[in-house]
């Protein structure tokens, strides 16, 4: 495998688990020094998981001060940092929108939306100083169609979407650029939150007729975290098994 990601450090956010993981095992493959956010970091196994982070911190994305503390001791520790992966998320109860519970939707925008903008606005003036960096933010399906029954998780995932557009047009002359992925269904512990018709109802929605797996997002953002991802910017990268058709 080619360690075109050499020398560069990649901070993944929720990558104890799930797409974070895969994310996180597939930079490392790529040569670089993985450094992993979530809310425990205890309990890794780098048998089972392959390699060793750099650094593992306990952050919670939802928290300024938490993003900053964290960013400071990354800086301290290793001096430089190329890429950010933003995959923390939280799905949400899986309600009608009049029906959603206020304290819910909060904490699911607080979770989804501002922890993003929370870690790209504490990382951006290190890359834009340096003038190189690759941010890649997991988005969803749900932030491009809008899926019933989770409108808080499609509101802050179509947040998600507009934030990276917005700040990639900000940083286009900077050497900075701001991606995001739009995955469908892949079967992760996210699933437990979800009610069965509606894991067969995202299905159904997929023409390749099975869900995606977590090592083919990490396949697309270890390419979008590259060097040779070098003239796309604020751009949705699909993976949806031809749901998505623009
Ligand atoms: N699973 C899917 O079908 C799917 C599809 C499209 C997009 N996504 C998105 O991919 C991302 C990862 O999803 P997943 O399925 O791997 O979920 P997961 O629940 O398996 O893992 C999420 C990780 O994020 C961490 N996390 C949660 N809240 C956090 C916080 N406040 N601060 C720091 N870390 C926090 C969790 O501890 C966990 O390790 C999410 O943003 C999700 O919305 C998932
Ligand atoms: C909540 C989460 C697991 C989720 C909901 C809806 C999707 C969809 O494709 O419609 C999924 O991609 C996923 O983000």
């Amino acid at each position: 495998m080619s360690q075109y990601l050499q020398g560069q450090t990649a901070i993944v956010t929720g990558g104890m688990r799930g797409i974070g993981l895969a994310i996180a095992q597939r930079l490392h493959t790529a040569g670089a020094q993985v450094v992993i956010w979530d809310l425990a970091v205890d309990g890794w196994n780098s048998v089972e998981n392959g390699f060793e982070p750099v650094l593992r911190q306990a952050v919670d994305v939802s928290s300024l001060a938490s993003v900053e503390a964290a960013f400071a001791e990354t800086l301290a520790r290793l001096g430089q940092v190329q890429i950010l992966v933003n995959n923390a998320g939280i799905n949400g109860p899986v309600v009608a929108s009049w029906e959603y519970p206020p304290e819910a939707w909060d904490k699911v925008i607080a979770i989804d939306l501002n922890g993003v903008f929370y870690c790209c606005r504490t990382a951006i003036p290190h890359m834009r100083e340096r003038g190189y960096g690759r941010i890649v933010n997991i988005a969803s399906m749900a932030g491009k169609d809008g899926v019933q029954y989770i409108s808080a998780y499609s509101a802050a995932k179509a947040g998600v979407i507009a934030f990276t557009k917005a700040a990639a047009k900000e940083l286009a002359q900077d050497g900075v650029l701001l991606n995001c992925v739009a995955p469908a269904m892949v079967e992760t512990p996210l699933m437990a939150e979800m009610t069965a018709e509606h894991i067969a109802a995202s299905k159904a929605k997929i023409p390749m007729g099975r869900f995606l797996k977590a090592e083919e997002i990490a396949n697309m953002v270890s390419w979008i975290a590259g060097p040779e991802c070098s003239f796309t910017t604020g751009f949705v990268f699909d993976l949806s098994g031809g749901r998505a058709t623009y």
